[in-house]
């Protein structure tokens, strides 16, 4: 340890113990931090052990959670780093809970960042890093710089950071958007210009949330409406408060939004709000003067109108005209439309509450994970850790340790401190069994007793401690069939198995169309969501997916990255997907040459030229004239021509009966027979189909 390191962990503790017993909430925040540090965290200030980082998949659901809000932090980081360009500063977003989830970084900093730990997917949280400003800040909940010597572990007394919360509309704290830097002096508009930044992320993202309600922008004086220090209100149709912005509580002298949400905006202002929106609208979006109840203070506002509903909609003049919506829990919104969901989130609301273990089936990529996590966040524990273990990506000597978690030194390479196991990470809230087939056998019996003595020994350790967990645990693998080989304990089955609740492949969702959309939405930029075009929609809805909505999410990631306009057209594919759907020769098989044994017929065709050339082996009844069906082919572009074989399969599959094809397809007999004249589809017998 250098003798700055040893100089600084001396002056922690010194400053520590002459602070205890005397005045803790007098101090200021640092010593606060470094009291919580020594004392509740106990780290070591002259740690170097290696910065903790979560798993890449555990990053990119954590990104996802937050896809809202990082959207906008994008473009809003990248314009905070123009304006601190060339001072050394990176620019980064964390979530609730400290990881960072994105990185903005100063050539010159990039190197000494990563050495510090600051890159995607650290934990920054102040319970690892010691005070920090992301950390710090996490839990101050307010803006702060963390300079130098005021980080609590010697190893980041280089760095000056100056960090700033992000509250949602509701009040919670979603993440923190910092700005770090190894200058000497800290920078006393740094500060200033990260707290703008949020802002404007927060007014943004409120504007993207509720663009489908009706929004009240307003400020004390007309020239501020639209700009950064507006306030805004969602409305109803009906004219309740959906919510407020934090400028639009700090502007009306609120402190919550409980203060506001539910009540009618007449009680917040001297105004009808149909009359505000008439106003509104007559007077092209310039702001007119409203006064407030409580004050009789003058303000200044605009109605916007819900961007769905189009500007001829009124807002209803008595609330008793439509009842207002319930709200929807994250259960709720994985609904669009597939019975087998709906009966799934139905069971799944009865239970939630009961202290019932879940298991999930489904094939890779239904969505298991996403619903173990909407479960949590619909219930009581939301608030609460939720914990998630691959037990198939980790290897078998490390998944006792990673579970139960061990005390300092109980094996030969144990960290000094010891770890929590992801048990205990989940204490009180959700535990998430990824791949539990995959647990070694000696494991499922340890785990088998903790589950039923609900406590926990960490290796090396000896005093239980108590567990209150949900448990979800999730399988793509056949587990009656493992308990038969021996592979997989009778005992822990039937421990986990409270309710079963099996996914739908997408190809079989009849939801897919709501789907695919619902997956670009999330995929675009806020503000921006791209379009996709009916050709597209289609082609997408008749693949097999063996990938399922992840294979779905990372073609519609790759189109929007790469994409020229928001309109999505099949020309946007990219050219490997394009490729495996012509050399697939169906494209409902192996759309994407990732299936292995799905594709319903398998045709000998090799690449893109295929499809071009004579009609594929396979795809005509035999005798149909070859040289007929390349005519019909060379007038259309490769994707229909690829639409058109894949017709072609479904209709001898279905012995050329119309009605079960547009059944399989979901499409009306009448779509059915658009396509058939547009792809230049006829029987083989010509006569038919007329
Ligand atoms: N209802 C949904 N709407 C939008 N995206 C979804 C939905 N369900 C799942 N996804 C997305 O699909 C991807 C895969 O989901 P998830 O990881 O939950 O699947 P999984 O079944 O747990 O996969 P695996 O078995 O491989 O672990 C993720 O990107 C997730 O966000």
């Amino acid at each position: 340890m250098s003798k700055f390191a040893v100089e600084h962990v001396k002056r922690v503790h010194s400053v520590v113990h002459d602070r205890i017993g005397s005045d803790r909430v007098g101090a200021n925040r640092i010593t606060r931090s470094w009291i919580r540090c020594l004392n509740e965290y106990q780290l070591d200030p002259g740690s170097c052990a290696d910065p903790e980082v979560v798993a890449p998949v555990e990053l990119q659901e954590r990104q996802e959670r937050l896809a809202d809000v990082q959207a906008v932090a994008k473009v809003e980081m990248a314009n905070l780093y123009q304006q601190l360009a060339g001072s050394g500063y990176a620019i980064m977003l964390t979530d609730s809970e400290g990881v960072l989830l994105n990185y903005f970084g100063d050539p010159g900093f990039t190197h000494a960042a990563s050495r510090t730990g600051l890159m995607q997917g650290a934990v920054w949280s102040e319970r690892v890093q010691g005070t920090n400003g992301m950390g710090t800040c996490l839990v101050e909940r307010r803006p702060l710089t963390v300079h130098q010597d005021e980080h609590y572990l010697s190893r980041n007394i280089g760095l000056s950071c100056a960090a700033a919360p992000i509250f949602d509309h509701g009040g919670e704290l979603v993440g923190v958007l910092d700005a770090s830097g190894e200058s000497r002096l800290a920078q006393q508009h740094t500060l200033a210009l990260v707290s703008m930044s949020v802002q404007m992320i927060e007014n943004r993202v409120f504007l993207h949330q509720f663009r489908h309600d009706f929004i009240l922008r307003f400020h004390n004086r007309p020239e501020f409406v639209g700009t950064l220090s507006e306030g805004a209100i969602a409305l109803s149709v009906t004219g309740t408060v959906l919510a407020a912005s934090r400028a639009a509580l700090s502007l009306l002298g609120y402190s919550s939004p409980l203060d506001v949400v539910g009540r009618d905006i007449c009680e917040l202002f001297n105004l009808t709000f149909s009359g505000l929106v008439d106003s509104s609208v007559k007077r092209a979006f310039h702001p007119v003067p409203i006064f407030e109840v409580r004050s009789n203070a003058r303000f200044f506002a605009v109605v916007y109108q819900p961007v769905a509903l189009g500007s001829t909609r009124r807002p209803q003049r008595s609330s008793a005209a439509l009842p207002e919506p319930v709200p929807r829990t994250a259960l709720d919104a994985l609904q669009l439309g597939d019975p087998a969901m709906r009966a799934n989130i139905e069971t799944a609301k009865r239970v939630m509450e009961r202290n019932v273990a879940v298991v999930l089936l489904g094939e890779t990529g239904t969505g298991k994970e996403r619903f173990a996590r909407a479960m949590h966040l619909s219930g009581s524990r939301a608030s609460r850790p939720f914990v998630a273990i691959n037990c198939a990506s980790i290897p078998e000597s490390l998944v006792e340790s990673e579970l139960f978690g061990y005390r300092s030194g109980a094996f030969t390479g144990a960290s000094k401190e010891g770890q929590r196991g992801k048990l205990l990470q989940a204490n009180g809230g959700t535990l998430f069994l990824d791949e539990i087939g995959d647990m070694p056998v000696a494991l499922q019996a340890r785990l088998l007793r903790v589950l039923e003595e609900r406590e926990v020994v960490p290796l090396g350790g000896e005093v239980p401690v108590k567990l209150d967990i949900r448990l979800i645990s999730a399988t793509h693998c056949d587990l009656a069939q493992k308990i038969e080989s021996g592979a997989f304990r009778e005992d822990l089955y039937y421990r986990l198995q409270g309710v079963t609740f099996t996914l739908p492949p997408l190809r079989e969702r009849v939801d897919r169309c709501a789907l695919i959309r619902q997956l670009a939405f999330e995929e675009s930029d806020a503000g921006s969501p791209v379009e996709l075009d009916d050709s597209l929609m289609a082609l997408l809805e008749r693949q097999r997916w063996p990938g399922n909505l992840r294979q779905l999410r990372h073609l519609l990631r790759t189109m929007i990255a790469l994409r020229e306009t928001d309109r999505l057209t099949v020309h946007d594919l990219p050219p490997e997907f394009r490729h495996n759907l012509a050399g697939s020769g169906t494209v409902s098989g192996t759309a994407t040459g990732m299936a292995h044994g799905m594709s319903t017929a398998a045709v000998p065709g090799t690449g893109p030229a295929s499809i071009h050339a004579a009609a594929p082996a396979g795809t005509m009844d035999a005798g149909a004239d070859a040289k007929a069906e390349a005519k019909a082919e060379n007038r259309l572009n490769a994707f229909e021509c690829a639409e058109r074989e894949v017709l072609l399969q479904e209709l001898k599959r279905h012995q050329w009966n119309l009605s079960g094809v547009a059944r399989e397809l979901n499409i009306s007999r009448n779509t059915l027979y658009r396509k058939l004249q547009r792809l230049n589809i006829e029987h083989p017998d010509k006569s038919l189909f007329h």
